[in-house]
């Protein structure tokens, strides 16, 4: 019996049927996967497109075509406030859920791969809750505002030596490109604070090592690693995944250069300490000099892993915000000129300092403050998923649904800074007097207000950013009179992997006369 059979089972197996076995195997794979996550799955009574409930691959490809807010928007208005993106995560652009969903004991999802930054995780990626409030308690020193208030005489040397450059290089009404110079300070002042002394993107008026191209080409993969996440935890664990999905410093472009960038600039500080010339206090000094519980230093690699999360996090980021304003505000030349006249008026009644402080500007600048408010709430430079893991108890939601313990739910604020519901139905338009009109509505937005996340992961650079945005375009404001080359399209915003920054902002700046203290 034996005999007679196996032969004949043999030679089956033949190349041609290995090829339709593998088919046979993928189409059932395929079909499993739709029939199981349309009719079986938790989540299948969500609304949303057809094919982001069974595949990851729709996300992927409005992430790569740089289209997913608008479309996210417009799904929301068929559907409601929660969205099926992926075939196991939600999407809610009902701001008063931000408290419930990124509470304190949510862990990041898997979204949050390890690879793009590199091998080892900083609190960026740090996913369970517990582990990442560790590191936190240790990295909040650095950035608490009292260190921050200390930087402010720093931020002015900067802000200073920018001016005077785009004085100097475009006073005379020769028109530029402002995306990449907003970028340029504020890449300066980044590694001022953070590491000492700017890189010197002002100075040489340049991308310096093409360190700001780099980090522009690394975001793509960085949005596609996430939103594919199961297969990239598998194919990460391969030989290909090793050698190309996981930035190192001896990559060629991308996170890698700036990788290269970050290990000189510790390399040089290690000898600056053994040569006894270390006189400052900087985040990479503060991370240098931390300690554990058990007072043993951090590990180098985590050291360098924080180092790369404040140049990724905190340069473009804030660059991306001066420039959101100058579009919007630019746009609408009555918003222009109510800023201008309170930006004046504070000078004239000597409540503005030559170079503005941060606590004159909040105290004296109220509607220059809507304008910045306003502009993150339209254009947040992380226009993003920040995806979290529902609890224990589950996740409710208006119409008896619930979000089971587990599922991935997440907000984007670039759709929850749109939601009518809080704003109103003119939530789509700049408006910064929405800010300053109702004092409850005014909590309200502040309260809701997601462009430095949420909750236990909020930003930790967010007082840097701040006062580098309540000084910076203030300044700039009041120095020059810039007018937009295209008036109707006064730069493009681009989102690439989640991150989003302008491009072709042509203008030409005029000095204006000063206007000096009344006395
Ligand atoms: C306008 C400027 C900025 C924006 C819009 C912004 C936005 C954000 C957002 C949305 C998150 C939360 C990510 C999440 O939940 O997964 C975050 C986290 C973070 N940001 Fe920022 N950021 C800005 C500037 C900065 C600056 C200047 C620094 C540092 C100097 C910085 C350092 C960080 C760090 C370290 C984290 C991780 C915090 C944690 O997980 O505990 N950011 N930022």
């Amino acid at each position: 019996m034996t005999d007679s059979t196996s032969p004949s089972v043999v030679s089956l197996i033949t190349p041609t049927n290995i090829f339709l076995a593998s088919v046979a195997y993928t189409l059932f794979s395929i079909a499993y996967q739709i029939i199981y996550y349309r009719f079986f799955h938790p989540l299948r009574h969500f609304p949303g497109p057809f094919w982001a409930s069974v595949t990851r691959l729709w996300i992927a490809y409005h992430n790569i075509k740089g289209d997913e807010c608008e479309v996210e928007l417009a799904l929301h208005r068929k559907y409601g406030p929660v969205l099926r993106v992926t075939p196991t995560l939600l999407l809610v652009s009902d701001a008063t859920k931000l408290p419930e969903i990124y509470n304190r004991q949510a862990s990041k999802s898997n979204h949050y791969i390890t690879g793009s930054f590199g091998k080892t995780e900083s609190l960026f990626n740090m996913q369970d809750h517990k582990h990442h409030a560790h590191f936190r308690k240790i990295a909040a020193g650095p950035y608490a505002f009292s260190n921050v208030k200390r930087m402010e005489p720093l931020l002015d040397h900067r802000i200073e030596e920018w001016l005077s450059k785009i004085g100097d290089l475009f006073g005379d009404g020769k028109k530029f490109d402002f995306a990449p110079w907003a970028v340029y300070m504020a890449y300066d002042i980044i590694s001022e604070i953070g590491f000492g002394e700017p890189i010197g993107f002002v100075r040489s008026g340049s991308d310096v090592d093409g360190l700001i191209q780099g980090f522009h080409d690394g975001l793509l993969p960085f949005g596609l690693m996430a939103r594919l996440w199961p297969f990239t935890n598998w194919a990460k664990r391969t030989w290909f995944g090793e050698k190309y999905l996981v930035a190192k410093p001896e990559d060629n472009s991308g996170i890698g250069m700036l990788m290269r960038f970050r290990d000189k600039l510790i390399v040089q500080r290690q000898k600056d300490i053994k040569d006894g010339k270390v006189t400052r206090i900087d985040l990479l000094q503060t991370f240098l000099d931390a300690r554990d519980d058990e007072g043993k230093p951090l590990e180098m690699d985590y050291v360098k892993a924080e180092i790369l999360l404040v140049l990724l996090a905190g340069a473009d980021t804030t660059g991306t915000a001066f420039q959101a304003m100058m579009a919007y505000i630019m746009s609408d030349m009555k918003v222009y000129e109510k800023m201008m006249e309170e930006i004046d008026r504070a000078t004239r009644e000597g409540k503005l300092s030559p170079m503005p402080k941060y606590d004159e500007v909040l105290a004296h600048c109220p509607y220059y403050i809507a304008c910045v408010k306003e502009s993150m709430r339209l254009c947040p430079s992380a226009p993003n998923i920040f995806p979290r893991l529902v609890g224990k108890s589950g996740l409710p939601f208006d119409n008896n649904k619930f979000a089971p313990s587990g599922t991935e739910v997440t907000c984007n604020p670039w759709l929850v800074h749109r939601d009518e519901k809080l704003y109103g139905p003119d939530a789509c338009e700049f408006r910064p007097e929405r800010w300053l009109e109702d004092e409850e509505k005014a909590k309200l937005y502040n309260k809701f207000n997601f462009v430095f996340g949420y909750g236990a992961r909020v930003c930790l650079g967010k007082d840097i950013a701040l006062m580098e945005l309540y000084k910076a375009p203030l300044q700039f404001f009041r120095t020059f009179k810039p007018d937009v080359v295209n008036k109707a399209q006064p730069g493009r915003f681009v989102v690439k992997g989640g991150v989003g920054f302008w491009e072709d902002m042509w203008v030409t700046i005029q000095k204006r006369p000063q206007v000096t203290r009344r006395v």
